[in-house]
């Protein structure tokens, strides 16, 4: 059975990246997906706008929708201080295997855990299951049409606090039109919108900063 792009990824990882160090698992994964096959990770441009919100809200507790080969869980979870952590959800069990290996290999494991299952079925389970109060962060990278209903879900599960901060990948492309018109018209979100470009390409896409008001 011929490998999976995703396998591909995790094993140039392995073999050329320095482990413990999550720079040089995030720039392995920028150089491969950028030289060899393109792939879905949020990348080096989009990352740093994902790194600037990171360290200015220094979160606690922050969940990501979406984990995919891990790229962005450990970009995140270099930035979070002792005694912080990051719940990442992931419903493929073969992008959580890489995803896990990639997590181990980058030295972040203590910080992350991986929460395998759909988001509408784990951010349920937030609070009683995972001993979450409320999250502090949360980055939403998952299926586009998931984007507004998960967000009306960490709602109803009171898992938002006043200035919880959600920033949502591919605002442009692929887009996210639902979410956009659902967060920008609710009185209950601050929004702030980051014009960048897709990962690995000259094409336009965009974050969205929504601030919870409470
Ligand atoms: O489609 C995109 N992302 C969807 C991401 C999906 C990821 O999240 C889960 S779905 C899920 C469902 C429920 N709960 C958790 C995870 C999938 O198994 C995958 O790991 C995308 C596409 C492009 N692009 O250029 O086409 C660029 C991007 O940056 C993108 O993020
Ligand atoms: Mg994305």
């Amino acid at each position: 059975m011929n490998q999976s792009k995703e396998r591909r990824i995790l094993n140039f990882v392995l073999q050329n990246a320095v482990r413990g160090d999550p720079c040089s698992v995030m720039e392995t994964i920028d150089k491969y997906c950028s030289e060899k096959e393109w792939a879905m990770n949020v990348g080096d441009v989009k990352g740093v706008i994902l790194d600037k919100t990171v360290e200015e809200i220094n979160p606690k507790v922050a969940l990501e929708l979406g984990t995919y080969c891990g790229y962005s869980a450990v970009r995140i979870a270099r930035l979070l201080k002792a005694g912080a952590r990051l719940l990442t959800v992931e419903f493929n069990p073969e992008f959580a295997a890489i995803a896990k290996q990639m997590i181990e290999f980058a030295g972040v494991q203590d910080k992350v855990k991986l929460l395998e299952g759909p988001s509408e079925v784990i951010i349920p389970q937030l609070k009683k299951k995972y001993e979450v109060d409320t999250l502090d962060f949360v980055f939403v990278d998952h299926w586009k049409d998931r984007y507004a209903p998960d967000t009306i879900l960490l709602q109803e599960c009171s898992l938002l606090r006043k200035g919880s901060v959600l920033l949502a990948d591919n605002i442009i492309f692929p887009g996210a039109p639902e979410f956009v018109k659902y967060i920008r018209n609710n009185p209950r979100f601050q929004c702030s919108t980051y014009l960048s470009h897709l990962e690995y390409m000259k094409v336009q896409d965009a974050m969205e900063k929504a601030v919870f008001l409470g």
